[in-house]
């Protein structure tokens, strides 16, 4: 069997993980996991982590560790025969030591974005809640206005993505970001991308990884059928 690949992508919100992700998830065939999807899985469950993990959620807060590495690293164990690529865990230190002590990373990315387009991003942002689909009225917007392309309901905006809000968030993510990058840089793992547009900064992400994992099975073998 070939060698798993193991990795994780950070970034402040709105800095494109899911987008970057879902290109990775493609292009590479690593299961996308996220702890947003995770936990939203979980409240739709009412397991007892969903239930404790909505309190917070719902006040703009963020989960406590405990609660998501209980969530999340069973998860993770679970996924022995699986590459993987991990959005939005760890977001601290702890979750980053917690992860560590499961499972040993190949590779981490993160994605340093300026503030401005950050801003610029999110304000713009439309989400499908029930499935937590993101569109952008610019990048990849909704084909009808306002609604979701696969289920048609209606997309909202998050009070959090609002410029306010944003500056308190993006200070939080340096303070707790910080000691986590430092670690895996430590590590030697640390890959770090910079630029105000996901398209451009793509190619390099995807380069990188090619010279680490084999692309996927599947687009390799053309099938040209005999004549
Ligand atoms: N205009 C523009 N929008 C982009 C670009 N890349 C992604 N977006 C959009 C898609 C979304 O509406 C928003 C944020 O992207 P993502 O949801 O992929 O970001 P991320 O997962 O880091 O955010 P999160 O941690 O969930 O808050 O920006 C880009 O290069 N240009
Ligand atoms: N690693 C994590 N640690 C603590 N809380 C988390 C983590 N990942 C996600 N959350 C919580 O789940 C919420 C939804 O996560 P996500 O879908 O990534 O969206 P966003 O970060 O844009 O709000 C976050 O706002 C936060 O409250």
């Amino acid at each position: 069997m070939a060698k798993l690949f193991r990795a994780v992508i950070m970034g402040p919100p709105g800095s494109g993980k899911g987008t970057i992700s879902e290109r990775i998830a493609q292009s590479f065939g690593l299961k996308h996991l996220s702890s947003g999807d995770f936990l939203r899985e979980n409240i739709a469950a009412n397991t007892e982590a969903g239930v404790l993990a909505k309190t917070y959620i719902e006040r703009g807060l963020m989960v406590p560790d405990n609660v998501m590495t209980r969530l999340l690293l069973p998860r993770l164990e679970e996924m022995t025969r699986h590459s993987w690529l991990m959005d939005g865990f760890p977001c601290t230190l702890a979750q980053a030591k917690a992860l560590n002590s499961t499972c040993d990373l190949d590779l981490v990315i993160s994605l340093n974005i300026p503030y401005e387009t950050l801003k610029d991003r999110l304000s713009d942002r439309w989400i499908h809640p029930a499935s937590g689909r993101v569109y952008n009225r610019g990048f990849n917007p909704p084909r009808v206005q306002g609604r979701d392309d696969l289920s048609g309901e209606p997309l909202i905006q998050h009070d959090n993505d609002q410029p306010e809000a944003l500056v308190a968030r993006l200070r939080h993510y340096k303070d707790v970001a910080k000691p986590v990058i430092d670690l895996y840089k430590s590590k030697g793992i640390l890959h770090t991308f910079s630029g105000t547009e996901t398209d451009r900064i793509w190619p390099y992400i995807n380069s990188l990884l090619s010279t680490k994992i084999p692309s996927r099975p599947e687009t390799d073998t053309q099938h040209i059928p005999m004549p």
